[in-house]
């Protein structure tokens, strides 16, 4: 028998680091929930390293991988339309581990969370998205995409010379996805632009607008969305906002998820997690408002009335195709939409196209990921259609759906435009899948500084003797405390799973359970005048008309704060973000949770 050969220590590393490198995709794309609870945070890093070296122009992470390999089922390949960032350089993210263990924390004022639009998208600069190159009939498909290619390049350099990475936001740079953008307004009449109320200015590149509005000659619906995870006169001032400074825009207020905030939130109902079984889509708040705003655009060009119809038949209890009133079974996942996943789909369609052509309008709804563009859609329909979640970049490829036979809505994978938004701050409004953060605590940091989070989940600081006395806090600390409090550990050495912790509070944040809103400038000060603004109240007598559905649906409460000898591991998994769908509207980030929200319960100063 051969004698072994001596193998050294490092040639053993380089071994396993060439076994991490085969597996990687695959354990990006699929970590389980057993596997992110356990191991500790450097192991995690790794395994979401998924750059692999066909950068661009700079170093690529190219997020929510999917374990097929090779071609999928319908013969596309489903990593095509995958998230693509900038990576954090190693230094920067050992920078700012630094600086989540040794920053004392301290809150910031009110008028920090004002957001002003020019400062974050610098109208007029490189800040730009990118069009499609001017083509012709005569060009090939392969002449087409080189030279889709070379611009999208030199889009990325020009921006990538001008800004430093450390003051460029996250934004899109798989031009695959910027490809479904261009085809999704190329054949939209209308163009439905979603933001999340808690801040709307993030999710509204001006660039668009003026492209929209402009160049491309089309109404631009702004949907401020999520309405129920944001003060009413928060809400109406955000609108107010958006009407002075883009005057041609047409405003729709929308919750797939309605609350009554006439109703006094019990403050022992802090932080429970609710779950919701049953019908979840007939409730949506703004279809009637969308529908006005249409017929305002489209002037009677198109007959709405099927529209009009339809929802008069929702709000008595049934729904268009459904007249039962009973929920269609989805246990085959969503109803039947048209994928459009082939290369023709995507093809540019000439300049002359047709507006409402045969009578029907097509709406494209676009939007940042996690703005709940799809739950928007399951909202205007009354059930689900479109697939849910809450990992971002969900939705891969634009589907389109017939609401009623002449109105098409069209569902837009989410797109990151490029900013100047801290990226703390982007994480925060959900558009970096959680999971996969390379440093979660400076997120972290980033909310505590701006919402109490030590005195709303009660958390004792790790080193204090004396809960009573008054500690500094870092970000690390507070991580610390909650994996305490939660119970969490490392597999190996059982101690306190920072990283855990801190991807839990992350998500707490973007489901809105601690909530986090941004203001319009000015907002501070004038907080008076929206909360007395007639529209105010008109808001809130609304929602208090529409949800929640106490007498259809089931809900199971846990206590979200219990100790860990209580947790079982079903709701340990509930705190982990699936890249699957949300099987029915279930753990319901809306109504009741929000419901359930210390910040609906403390005034506005307070947060
Ligand atoms: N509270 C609340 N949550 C909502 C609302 N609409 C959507 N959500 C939640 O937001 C998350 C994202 O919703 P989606 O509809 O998948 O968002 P999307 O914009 O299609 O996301 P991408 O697929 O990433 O582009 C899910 O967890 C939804 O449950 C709403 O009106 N209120």
């Amino acid at each position: 028998m051969p004698r072994k050969k001596p193998f050294s220590v490092k040639q053993k590393k380089k071994q396993l680091q060439d076994k991490r490198e085969r597996k990687r995709g695959l354990q990006d794309g699929l970590r389980s929930s057993s596997n992110s609870r356990s191991g500790s945070r450097e192991r995690r890093e790794e395994q979401t390293d998924t750059s692999d070296g066909e950068s661009v122009t700079h170093h690529i992470r190219r997020l929510n991988q999917q374990p097929s390999q090779g071609l999928g089922p319908r013969g596309y390949d489903p990593n095509r339309y995958r998230l693509h960032f900038e990576r954090d350089s190693r230094e920067e993210v050992e920078r700012r581990k630094r600086a989540a263990r040794e920053q004392v924390l301290q809150p910031v004022s009110a008028e920090v969370l004002e957001l002003d639009i020019r400062e974050v998208y610098q109208p007029g600069s490189v800040l730009d998205f990118p069009r499609r190159p001017p083509w012709s009939y005569e060009m090939s498909k392969e002449q087409l995409m080189s030279q889709e290619e070379r611009s999208f390049q030199e889009y990325l350099g020009k921006i990538h010379g001008a800004y430093t990475s450390e003051k460029l936001s996250y934004f899109e740079h798989n031009l695959e996805t910027w490809r479904q953008l261009w085809r999704v307004l190329e054949m939209s009449d209308i163009v439905l632009l979603i933001t999340d109320i808690r801040h709307p200015v993030v999710n509204f590149p001006p660039a668009l607008y003026e492209y929209v509005t402009g160049e491309l000659g089309l109404a631009l619906v702004l949907v401020l969305n999520k309405v129920d995870l944001a003060p009413p006169a928060l809400v109406v001032a955000w609108k107010h906002y958006f009407h002075q400074c883009y005057p041609q825009l047409h405003i729709v207020l929308f919750t797939s998820f309605p609350r009554d905030t006439r109703t006094p939130q019990e403050p022992g109902g802090v932080l429970k997690k609710n779950r919701r079984r049953g019908k979840g889509w007939t409730r949506a708040l703004g279809p009637e408002q969308l529908l006005r705003a249409c017929e305002a655009i489209t002037v009677g060009k198109v007959d709405l009335s099927s529209w009009r119809e339809k929802i008069a038949r929702d709000v008595a209890g049934a729904s268009w195709g459904n007249v039962s009133g009973e929920e269609e079974e989805e246990e085959d996942g969503p109803a039947v939409l048209v994928e459009q996943l082939t290369d023709s789909a995507m093809e540019p369609t000439g300049p002359s196209r047709e507006r409402y052509k045969d009578g029907v309008v097509t709406i494209g709804c676009i939007g940042f990921p996690n703005v709940g563009k799809s739950s928007l859609i399951n909202g205007l329909v009354g059930r689900k259609v479109v697939s849910v979640s809450r990992t971002p970049g969900h939705t891969r490829y634009f589907q389109t759906y017939f609401l009623t036979p002449s109105v098409k809505l069209c569902d837009c994978p989410g797109l990151i435009f490029p900013s100047l938004l801290p990226r703390q701050l982007q994480v925060l409004a959900g558009i970096y899948p959680i999971a996969q953060i390379q440093e979660p605590y400076t997120s972290v940091g980033y909310l505590a500084s701006r919402i109490p989070v030590q005195a709303l989940l009660h958390l004792r600081h790790p080193e204090a003797e004396d809960p009573s006395a008054e500690h500094p806090w870092c970000a690390w600390d507070i991580c610390e405390a909650w994996a305490e409090k939660r119970g969490y550990k490392t597999a190996k050495a059982a101690r306190n799973d920072v990283y855990r912790a801190a991807n839990s509070l992350l998500r707490l944040a973007v489901d809105g359970r601690l909530s986090l809103c941004f203001y319009p400038p000015g907002y501070s000060e004038q907080r008076g005048t929206w909360e007395s603004h007639p529209e105010t109240a008109e808001l809130v007598l609304s929602q208090g008309r529409v949800g929640p559905a106490g007498d259809e649906e089931e809900e199971e409460e846990e206590e979200l704060s219990s100790s860990c000898e209580e947790e079982g591991e079903e709701d340990r998994d509930a705190d982990e973000e699936g890249e699957g769908d949300e099987d029915t509207p279930t753990s319901d980030p809306g109504s009741c949770l929000t419901a359930r929200n210390p910040y609906a319960l403390l005034g506005e100063d307070e947060c």
